[in-house]
């Protein structure tokens, strides 16, 4: 990627996540720019990650080529309207990482004419194991698709979306999605306490046990069921945990959760008047 200024604002979990991802992935912490409303936060960022930062999101607009929304989408809208009069003499181009917030709101604060990708991401850009989707508006000429996919694709994978609602499922299956794996693993490493394991042990033994599954699910060509049943002796223990899982609910309690975030994310855009 010819190196280009990116800028967020708002330096929060998902920007910390993303910042991490470009400079380990080789870009120039100088070539970062990062707003924030806490000064903690940016000092934090300064000395840790030595990115350039600002207190005023001007600053970040002005000295950046690709400027990053990652506020939540509660403050879009305030962030969008105060940075659209600095964006009518510049050309570059804007990403929104906000849960919900869609393409027709976004132009209306920011200007009908700014180029605008959407797209969702997740917090494994940080090991450069990300998950991103990406959808442009009208206005993204290639030059711009290229340059976004660059960025995100330099802390992942990256695929586009041409029906922007379709980002609303990949925000419940892809977005959320580490904090359910985080969970199952919370609960694995609770239960392994209660029958005795020590903390450490435990951890360690989940840690490399997610791992391994996802490394043979990313280079196997079968299907997760299929994985499954090579590790399931007939009359054996995964088999007893297995039905237990499903006899609770398992797989319908997974749908309900994924239609719940989806359901949220087009909600908060509706509560936000921002659809
Ligand atoms: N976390 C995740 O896994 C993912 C998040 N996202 C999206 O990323 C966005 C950010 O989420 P996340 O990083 O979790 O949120 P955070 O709250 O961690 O980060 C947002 C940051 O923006 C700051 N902020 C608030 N108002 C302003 C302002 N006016 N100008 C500049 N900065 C401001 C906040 O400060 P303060 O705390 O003081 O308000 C905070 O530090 C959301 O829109 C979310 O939907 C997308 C994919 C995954
Ligand atoms: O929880 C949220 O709303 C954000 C969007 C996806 C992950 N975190």
């Amino acid at each position: 990627m010819k190196t280009k200024t990116i800028g967020f604002i708002g330096g929060g979990n998902m920007a910390t996540s993303l910042i991490r991802g470009l400079i380990a992935s080789g870009h120039s912490p100088r070539q970062i720019w990062v707003s924030d409303t806490s000064a903690e936060l940016l000092n934090a960022h300064a000395d840790q990650l030595h990115v350039n930062t600002a207190r005023d999101n001007a600053t970040v607009v002005n000295e950046a080529e690709v400027v990053v929304l990652a506020i939540k989408p509660q403050v879009l809208r305030e962030v969008a309207l105060e940075i659209a009069p600095l964006l009518k003499h510049k050309h570059g181009l804007m990403v929104s990482i906000a849960a919900g917030i869609g393409q027709r709101s976004l132009a209306l604060w920011l200007g009908g004419d700014t180029a605008i990708v959407r797209c969702m991401p997740n917090t494994p850009a940080l090991v450069l194991t990300g998950a991103t989707a990406l959808h442009a508006n009208a206005n993204v000429n290639d030059e711009q698709k290229d340059l976004a996919e660059n960025i995100l694709r330099a802390v992942g994978l990256t695929l586009w979306v041409d029906d922007e609602a379709e980002l609303d499922t990949v925000t419940a299956v892809s977005g959320s999605g580490p904090a359910y794996f985080f969970l199952l693993m919370e609960a694995m490493e609770a239960a392994a306490l209660q029958m005795g394991l020590d903390e450490r042990s435990a951890r360690l033994l989940i840690q490399q046990t997610a791992l391994g599954a996802a490394k043979i699910a990313l280079e196997s060509a079968d299907s997760p069921a299929q994985l499954r049943a090579r590790v399931t002796s007939p009359g054996g223990t995964t088999q007893r945990a297995v039905e237990t899982f499903q006899q609770g609910g398992f797989e319908a309690l997974v749908s309900k959760a994924l239609h719940a975030a989806r359901d949220r994310s087009v909600e908060m855009a509706k509560q936000l008047g921002a659809d």
